[in-house]
């Protein structure tokens, strides 16, 4: 016998099924944040970051927020069913209104891309923003001082930057085989790398 399914949950499936998908990668600082704002202004996507939605889980003071506080502040990877249930939940919430996702700083595993693909639905493409561990470090270090993000300090920058290579280079070589993945170098100007934002963007509207 199947998995019973309800009809709601086969009707949510479907929707998140035909919405636009992009996945939002790139090292901690590269500009993915500041990418986001502007796609979401031009084309009116709904902007979803891990990140955000796991420090508003810490703030919240759950007892998830509790468990994850920590690993955060340290610069390690939440537990991929943790990221996994946030981010379902904030895609539902937004579901009917929205015109497509960015879905910032996920997948950090491919484990946690085969998952999505499980639970929710493949991406349309993936979009990584490339620019060196010296040019993140600088910005990293220039944003800390409006911040107050636990995590923006030389110390956890650090561990962030070695987390971000050992785990990308696999999800790098898995979506460009299968035809997904789009560069954008970022080491320039932010309305630059914008406007190659756009040109890959445009391409799948
Ligand atoms: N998809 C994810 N899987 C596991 N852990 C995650 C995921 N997204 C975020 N986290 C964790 C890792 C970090 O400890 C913390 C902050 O993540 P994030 O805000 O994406 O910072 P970051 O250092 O990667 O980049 P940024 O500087 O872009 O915000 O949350
Ligand atoms: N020069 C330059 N600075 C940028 C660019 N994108 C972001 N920044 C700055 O770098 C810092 C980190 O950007 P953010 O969007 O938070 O990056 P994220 O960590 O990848 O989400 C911010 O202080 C931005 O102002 C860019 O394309 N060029
Ligand atoms: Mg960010």
């Amino acid at each position: 016998m199947g998995i019973c399914v309800s009809s709601d949950e086969k009707a949510e499936r479907e929707k998140l099924k035909k919405t636009k998908i992009i996945f939002v990668i790139g090292g901690p600082g590269s500009g993915k944040g500041t990418q986001c704002e502007k796609i979401v202004a031009k084309y009116g996507f709904t902007h979803l970051s891990t990140g955000d939605l796991l420090r508003a889980e810490v703030a919240s003071n759950s007892p998830t927020g509790s468990q994850i506080k920590d690993i955060m502040q340290n610069g390690y990877l939440v537990p991929l069913e943790i990221v996994l249930k946030l981010l379902r939940n904030a895609m539902l919430q937004k579901i009917n209104t929205c015109k497509g996702f960015l879905i910032d700083g996920y997948p950090r595993e491919i484990k946690q891309g085969l998952e999505f693909e499980k639970m929710i639905a493949p991406p349309t493409i993936v979009l990584i923003i490339t620019c060196s561990a010296d040019t993140m470090k600088q910005r990293i270090m220039k944003r800390a001082a409006t911040s107050s993000r636990a995590d923006d300090n030389e110390a956890t920058i650090v561990n962030r930057l070695e987390t971000y290579f050992r785990s990308t280079d696999p999800i790098i070589a898995y979506y460009e085989k299968r035809g997904l993945l789009r560069k954008v170098p970022a080491e320039g100007d932010a309305d630059v790398v914008f406007n190659e934002c756009c040109k890959v963007i445009d391409i799948i509207l």
